[in-house]
């Protein structure tokens, strides 16, 4: 059997990946089977999130007992192959090969092509900036971060930010990232005073609407703190209130590639600041960066240890690799990152310190230790594989019953993130989709509506024509008739949509932790699965928790624990080798 057959009947790949080596068999009657084989691999690879596709870690990539071949010689067929591409490394590959073959890895050019202009454009952002410090910005900074540079992880990411045109301020959730990069922003309003030019364009983003709300959130309470302490309100003014999408920021519209931002038609923007990085993929941290204009700031905020983005990339992780690489000419982001790891939060909320730091680490022990001790808000319910069974009913069930007598949309929307249920999974009895509709059968019974009162929707597609994107979460409630009607948070005022005509939703009290990425919940359930899983990563654990603001149910075995840290959520790239990390 052939390996195109052999992986057709594993049952893996999906008709796309079957027919990009279908159609390139059509192409070239005489193509070797194995390269075939690679380019529904590499077209398999992406929709796993990774940039491409190594032969030297099919099995990883794929899950069934297939005779792989060695991968040097796989190699060595796909070199000799007319639909691979072997450019240098900072060429443009051959627009007529489908395939490119760099390092090792299989990429669908396309992937390859994002790769290699992400580097270009992050490179050409990298230049030396200009201008001697002065009295006034140094003396602003000393008063904004008074601990000092020696003692402060703020204070030197601020500094480094001023001297720097690309940026990386990583740290886990409340280290003070927004907060750090709000004064910066003020630092560098001060900055341009000083040298006599006009306030920079400052513009806040992140990939999802509820990260950029949050986002522009913390900027104006910041700019709000430091008005109230006497700073120059004029510089507090500078500083922007709203937060967009990337994909309103570019000017994305779903079902069409080309924004209306490029490298030819530039944003109007001096200063970018993106939040939640880890969750930007490939494509669209490539289109970020190439339309932003010779000599912009780009300021990326996120925490590395968190679940990379869906689509194909982990992006942050490479551009953490390639700041920590060495200096070098070919390194053009070495030295670039700052690292904060003090948190700030309250100390009366959630301690999730401990058991975020041993699942970081991937100590499954000392998380384990840390878990069982609880306190703090912190509750672990080993071996619970139901969270609607008894021992956690309640409060899985309590948070929402409110909802059910709220009539105010306001009011409604602001308990739309006071508690939601977090599952590894999508699909099975320990899935989102089930676990969803057992909640909604406790809450409402079975007589319910289908859009009863308190309904919680999530929005699974962007829609430009709603103003409503994969994610957003709303909430129904009856009119002055009694009809069902939902409601989202909007700019000025929340906003009503029939449910008939709402784009495509599912009900979001329980949600996979992938889609709560970019949000936090008073309180968070998170589910583990009874049997491993290979999506039951460090990451997702990490991720999953660090979504709860002032009480965590950790429910699942301790062998889910111990699975779930001995594995990394590890992406196939090659970007951060491209931008000079070993
Ligand atoms: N240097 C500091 N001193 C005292 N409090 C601080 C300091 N830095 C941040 N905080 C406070 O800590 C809290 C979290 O800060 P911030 O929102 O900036 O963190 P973050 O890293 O952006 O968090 P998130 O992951 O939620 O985006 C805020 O209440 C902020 O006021």
């Amino acid at each position: 059997m052939s390996l195109l057959d052999a992986l057709q009947r594993s049952g893996v790949l999906r008709p796309v990946d079957l027919a990009l080596a279908q159609a390139l068999q059509r192409i070239d009657g005489d193509i070797a089977d194995s390269a075939l084989a690679a380019a529904a691999l590499a077209s398999h690879a992406v929709a796993q999130g990774h940039a491409a596709f190594d032969p030297a870690a099919a099995g990883e990539l794929v899950d069934a007992s297939i005779d792989w071949p060695d991968a040097a010689e796989w190699r060595a067929t796909l070199a000799a192959c007319s639909m691979v591409d072997r450019p240098d490394a900072d060429a443009a590959s051959d627009e007529s090969t489908p395939l490119v073959l760099e390092d090792g890895r299989v990429y669908l050019r396309r992937y390859r092509e994002y790769e290699r202009r992400l580097a270009a454009a992050l490179a050409r952002l990298c230049v030396a900036t200009d201008g001697a410090p002065h009295a006034d910005v140094d003396a602003l900074h000393a008063r904004l971060f008074p601990a000092g540079e020696g003692d402060d992880a703020q204070a030197r990411a601020a500094r480094r930010a001023l001297d720097s045109t690309v940026m990386l301020v990583t740290g886990g959730p409340g280290t003070g990232k927004t907060t750090t990069i709000a004064r910066l922003l003020v630092l560098l309003a001060a900055q341009a005073r000083a040298r006599g030019k006009p306030v920079p364009r400052f513009a806040l983003a992140a990939p999802t609407g509820r990260a950029a709300d949050r986002m522009a959130g913390g900027v104006r309470r910041v700019a709000e703190s430091l008005r109230a302490a006497g700073i120059d309100a004029e510089l507090c003014d500078a500083l922007p209130t709203q937060a967009s999408t990337l994909h309103r920021l570019l000017g994305l519209v779903p079902g069409r590639p080309q924004a209306r931002f490029d490298r030819v038609q530039p944003l109007k923007v001096d200063v970018l600041v993106v939040d939640e990085a880890s969750m930007v993929d490939l494509p669209l941290m490539c289109k970020l960066v190439e339309a932003l204009p010779d000599g912009a700031r780009l300021l990326l905020l996120g925490d590395r240890d968190q679940l990379p983005s869906v689509e194909a990339g982990d992006v942050l992780a490479a551009l953490v690799d390639a700041c920590d690489a060495p200096a070098a000419a070919n390194a053009p982001l070495a030295g670039r990152r700052v690292h904060l790891d003090r948190g700030y939060r309250q100390t009366d909320d959630l301690v999730l310190e401990p058991v975020a730091d041993a699942v970081r680490r991937g100590d499954a022990a000392a998380a384990l230790s840390a878990l069982r001790v609880g306190g703090g808000g912190l509750h672990y319910h080993e071996d619970a594989l139901d969270p609607l069974a008894a021992s956690t009913r309640e409060a899985l069930l309590a948070p929402w019953r409110g909802l059910r007598h709220c009539s105010e949309p306001r009011e409604a929307l602001a308990l739309v993130n006071r508690a939601r249920l977090l599952t590894a999974l999508r699909d099975g009895p320990q899935g989102a989709s089930q676990l969803n509709a057992r909640i909604e059968l406790a809450l409402a019974g079975t007589q319910r509506e289908p859009y009863f009162h308190g309904r919680l929707l999530m929005v699974t597609e962007n829609s430009a024509r709603h103003g409503l994107f994969n994610g957003d979460v709303g909430v129904c409630l009856p009119d002055v008739h009694g009809a069902p009607i939902a409601w989202f948070d909007g700019p000025d005022a929340p906003r009503a949509f029939h449910p008939g005509a709402l784009p495509a939703h599912s009900g979001a009290f329980a949600t996979t932790v992938h889609k709560a990425q970019g949000s936090e919940f008073d309180i968070v359930l998170l589910q583990l699965p009874a049997a491993d899983t290979r999506v039951l990563t460090r990451e997702l654990i990490y991720t999953g928790l660090t979504r709860a603001r002032t009480q965590l149910h950790v429910l699942g075995p301790a062998s889910a624990i111990e699975a779930a840290l001995g594995r990394h959520a590890r992406r196939i790239s090659g970007l951060a080798r491209r931008l000079g990390a070993a």
